[in-house]
């Protein structure tokens, strides 16, 4: 399919949707809020996978699954934040005409599945520390709006669940993963993010405190939360026995962290980056970060022309670059052009008879369209480059982007006025649970409520006599606030 139907500035969701089905990123299923993840999405979250696997390694995690499935008791162990989720969870009663005995949910996360094991298997600080990670999908049956990787029914992500002997170990690695998934976002997919802590509100109801990495989407004017890293302290300890002997030979409870990114990820990258010619890849996430296409002429050898390519893509492959050739006769080279620029593959080589005469080819970028004549000679050494400056480009971009969005609010007024103004807003804050519920009742309606999204480690200066926007009490602390997805 070529060209956009729409307009990433004039219509976002149906761009987006558009985006992600012509890039063959994602097709659409017929159960809602399911998508097929297809090629062009998967091989990107291999090479996300690749690089926070490696890491995680490198900080003693061990690879484990468990099961898909938990039953009834065991999910409700934890009932004091389950209950808020109840209605998310999916249950399978039956197999094939004959009703199960007891129902059995599908895991929406995987504590309780594996904590009463981290129980059995943690006896002495010998055992300690525990590092559990595993790869899988989990299921969360949401009724908001479905939207291609921001938020499906089923996803894709990694769950980390540790655990330490002591606080202070827990903290320390709560940190480390929460830089592991700032890199992820801005270095790999050159979307900037805030580091921060969630409020007591927002955070994850089971545990002591939540961190996140927050991107936000100026289209939208909304906050996306792109991952998050928890420190659970032993409520879940408590909870499910797990304690261990420690050195003086008494029993202690451990201290576990839990934390996530998954394949929303994606999706914020696309919406990121993405323009009215359709994806745009950072290239250190591209599947194919070139593509090379032959220019065929009127009565010229058209057979050199391929060999010249597939030379060229050799020669980029051979230097560790991801390419490929596109020499579909069936097709002509500008919808070839047309075709990739769609796919959001970083750079486009044009190889045609006047360029082969001059030992040279015709790069094109895909961020800025700027087009360049290489010599073969140099090819290696300049496309990666480029490379590099693509993938800078479109983070600094981003970046400006972004903080171009950012209003910092002192009052009331506004505050409402940067919420319509699709800001994402840094307010003085008194840090009370009841503000943050009165801001939610007094800004509810069809685009959402406003809420707290992080309070960033980056704290500006707070001057003394700083006054809450929304209660005019005395600031405790700079947050983000803004409209979420
Ligand atoms: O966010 C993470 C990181 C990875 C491991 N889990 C934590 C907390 C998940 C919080 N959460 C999030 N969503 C849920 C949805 C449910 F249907 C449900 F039963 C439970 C939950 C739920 O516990
Ligand atoms: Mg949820």
């Amino acid at each position: 399919k070529l060209g956009m139907a729409y307009k990433k500035d004039d219509n976002f969701g149906e761009w987006y949707s558009e985006v992600v089905v012509n890039s063959e990123m994602i097709e659409y299923y017929d159960i809602s809020g399911c998508y097929i993840l297809r090629p062009w999405a998967m091989e990107i979250w291999e090479l996300l996978k690749e690089f926070f696997d490696a890491e995680i390694k490198k900080l003693k995690l061990k690879p484990y699954y468990f099961p898909l499935f938990v039953t009834e008791n065991v999910l409700q162990k934890e009932k004091d934040h389950i209950e808020g989720f109840a209605p998310e969870v999916a249950w399978v009663t039956k197999s094939g005409k004959s009703d199960l005995e007891a129902p059995i949910a599908i895991r929406p996360t995987s504590e309780t599945v594996m904590y009463p094991y981290f129980s059995k298997w943690i006896r002495s600080h010998r055992d300690l520390p525990l590092r559990c990670n595993q790869w899988c999908n989990v299921v969360r049956w949401e009724f908001s709006n479905p939207t291609p990787f921001i938020r499906s029914r089923e996803f894709l992500w990694q769950e980390g669940h540790t655990a330490f002997a002591t606080k202070e170990e827990a903290d320390e690695e709560v940190l480390q993963i929460l830089e592991l998934y700032r890199r992820i976002y801005e270095e790999f997919l050159a979307v900037p993010v805030s580091k921060g802590r969630k409020s007591e509100m927002e955070k994850f109801a089971g545990g002591l405190y939540t961190t996140s990495v927050e991107a936000f989407i100026p289209n939208t004017g909304r906050g996306v939360q792109g991952a998050t890293s928890h420190c659970l302290g032993q409520n879940f300890a408590k909870m499910f026995d797990i304690t261990f002997e420690n050195d003086k030979g008494s029993r202690s409870m451990v201290w576990q962290n839990s934390w996530a990114y998954t394949t929303r990820s994606i999706g914020v990258m696309v919406m990121t980056h993405g323009d009215d010619k359709g994806l745009v890849l950072p290239p250190r996430v591209a599947p194919l970060q070139v593509i090379v296409i032959p220019v065929p002429y009127k009565d010229v050898d058209t057979t050199a022309i391929v060999n010249e390519c597939k030379k060229t893509v050799d020669t980029l492959e051979k230097a560790g670059i991801r390419a490929d050739l596109d020499t579909r006769e069936n097709y002509s080279p500008g919808w070839k052009y047309s075709h990739w620029e769609m796919k959001g593959v970083p750079l486009r080589i044009e190889i045609g008879p006047k360029d082969m005469a001059n030992n040279q080819a015709r790069v094109v970028r895909r961020d800025n369209g700027a087009k360049a004549d290489i010599p073969t000679a140099d090819l290696v050494e300049k496309i990666n480059g480029l490379l590099d400056e693509i993938q800078k480009n479109l983070f600094e971009t981003a970046k400006q982007k972004r903080d171009a969005c950012l209003k910092v609010v002192n009052t009331w007024d506004e505050f409402i006025a940067a919420l319509n103004d699709k800001k994402l807003i840094l307010a003085p804050w008194c840090d009370e649970e009841e503000v943050e519920k009165d801001v939610k009742a007094r800004t509810k309606g069809e685009l959402g409520a406003a809420k707290t999204l992080c309070t960033p480690f980056e704290q500006p200066d707070l001057p003394e006599g700083t006054t809450c926007f929304a209660s005019g009490k005395p600031a405790k602390k700079w947050s983000f606030w803004g409209r979420s997805y």
